[in-house]
C-alpha cells in the first residue's frame, strides 16, 4: 500500500539577493512500513524536502498526499526527530513527552502507558524524571526518539538525527533504530549525509541532487546487516560512485539553478 505519494513538488526560497530552487517537480512514492533513506550533497534539498512532507512549509506547488488522501495538517501523520531537536530545559523527561502528546484526545492511564512504552523502547525509562542537563547527547537524542515514538504516528521524518553524536553512541543509536522500526513497523524517510548509516537502515536509497532524485536503488541486502560484509561494502561504493557521477553511472545535473531574482 502506498503511505506516502508526492506529485510534482516545487519548493523555492527567495531572499533579497537570491532564489533557490531548493525542489525542483519531485514525484516520489512511499509504500507503507518500508524504510527510506535520502542522500545527496549538502544543499541539494533533502531538509526542505522533509519540512514539506511533515507541512513546516508550504510548497510552490504540487502535491502530498497520505495513504490516499490529501491532508492540509501534515503534522497529524508524521512523528519528527531532527538533528538540532532540543528538550525544553525547564521540563523533566516526562513532561517534555506529556508535552508531545497535548493535541492528543487520551485519558490519564493511557498517556502514562505511552509514556512508559516510548520511554523503554529507547531504554530511558529510569531517567523520567530527569532535566535535560542531566542527560548526555546520546541520551538526550533517545529521549527525541521516545517523543516521536509516544505519539505513536505511522510515518517518521529523521533528519539526521544522529549527526551530531559521537561514533559510538551513533552506532548504538543505529541498532537502536532498526529495532524500532522492526518493531513498530512505521514508515521512515530518513535523511542522512552517512551512506553507510542509509545501507545499514533502508530498504530503498534515494539519491538526491539540485532538488531532484538523480537515484532511486532498492537494497537486497539480508538483515541484520553487517558493514564488514562484502556486499554492504560494495552497495556504499556504488551509491557514493553514483553521487560522485562515475563514468558509465548517470552524472548528477549540472544545470545550476540558482538564479539573481
Ligand atoms: N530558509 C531558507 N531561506 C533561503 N534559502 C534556503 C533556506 N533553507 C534552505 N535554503 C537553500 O535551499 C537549498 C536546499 O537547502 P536544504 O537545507 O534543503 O538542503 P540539504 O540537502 O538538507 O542540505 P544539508 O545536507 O546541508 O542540510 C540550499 O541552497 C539552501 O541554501
Amino acid at each position: 500500500m502506498i503511505s506516502l505519494e508526492v506529485h510534482n513538488l516545487s519548493c523555492q526560497y527567495t531572499t533579497r539577493d537570491r532564489s533557490v530552487l531548493a525542489v525542483d517537480r519531485l514525484d516520489l512514492k512511499v509504500h507503507s512500513g518500508t524504510f527510506t533513506a535520502i542522500v545527496g550533497a549538502s544543499g541539494c534539498g533533502k531538509t526542505t524536502l522533509l519540512r514539506l512532507i511533515a507541512g513546516l512549509r508550504r510548497a510552490d506547488q504540487g502535491s502530498i498526499s497520505f495513504g490516499g488522501a490529501a491532508d492540509p495538517d501534515r503534522r497529524h501523520h508524521a512523528a519528527l526527530v531532527f538533528q538540532d531537536d532540543r528538550l525544553l530545559p525547564w521540563l523533566t523527561v516526562r513532561q517534555n513527552l506529556l508535552l508531545a502528546l497535548r493535541r492528543e484526545a487520551l485519558g490519564a492511564p493511557e498517556r502514562e502507558e505511552r509514556l512508559r512504552a516510548a520511554l523503554e523502547l529507547v531504554k530511558m525509562e529510569r531517567w523520567g524524571s530527569a532535566y535535560p542537563y542531566q542527560l548526555s547527547g546520546g541520551m538526550a537524542q533517545r529521549v527525541n526518539l521516545a517523543r516521536a515514538l509516544c505519539q505513536r504516528r505511522s510515518l517518521w521524518l529523521l533528519d539526521e538525527p544522529f549527526s551530531a553524536l559521537d561514533a559510538i553512541t551513533r552506532l548504538q543509536l543505529q541498532q537502536e533504530l532498526s529495532r524500532l522500526w522492526a518493531a513498530e513497523e512505521p514508515t521512515v524517510l530518513l535523511v542522512t549525509h552517512d551512506i553507510s548509516e542509509a545501507v545499514l537502515l533502508a530498504d530503498r536509497v534515494l539519491t538526491m541532487g539540485e532538488g531532484v532524485i538523480l537515484h532511486d536503488r532498492s537494497l537486497e541486502l539480508p538483515r541484520p546487516r553487517r558493514r564488514s560484509d562484502p556486499a554492504f561494502i560494495a552497495t556504499v561504493s556504488a551509491i557514493e560512485e553514483s553521487l560522485l557521477g562515475t563514468p558509465g553511472e548517470e552524472a548528477p545535473r549540472q544545470d545550476k539553478k540558482e538564479a539573481t531574482p
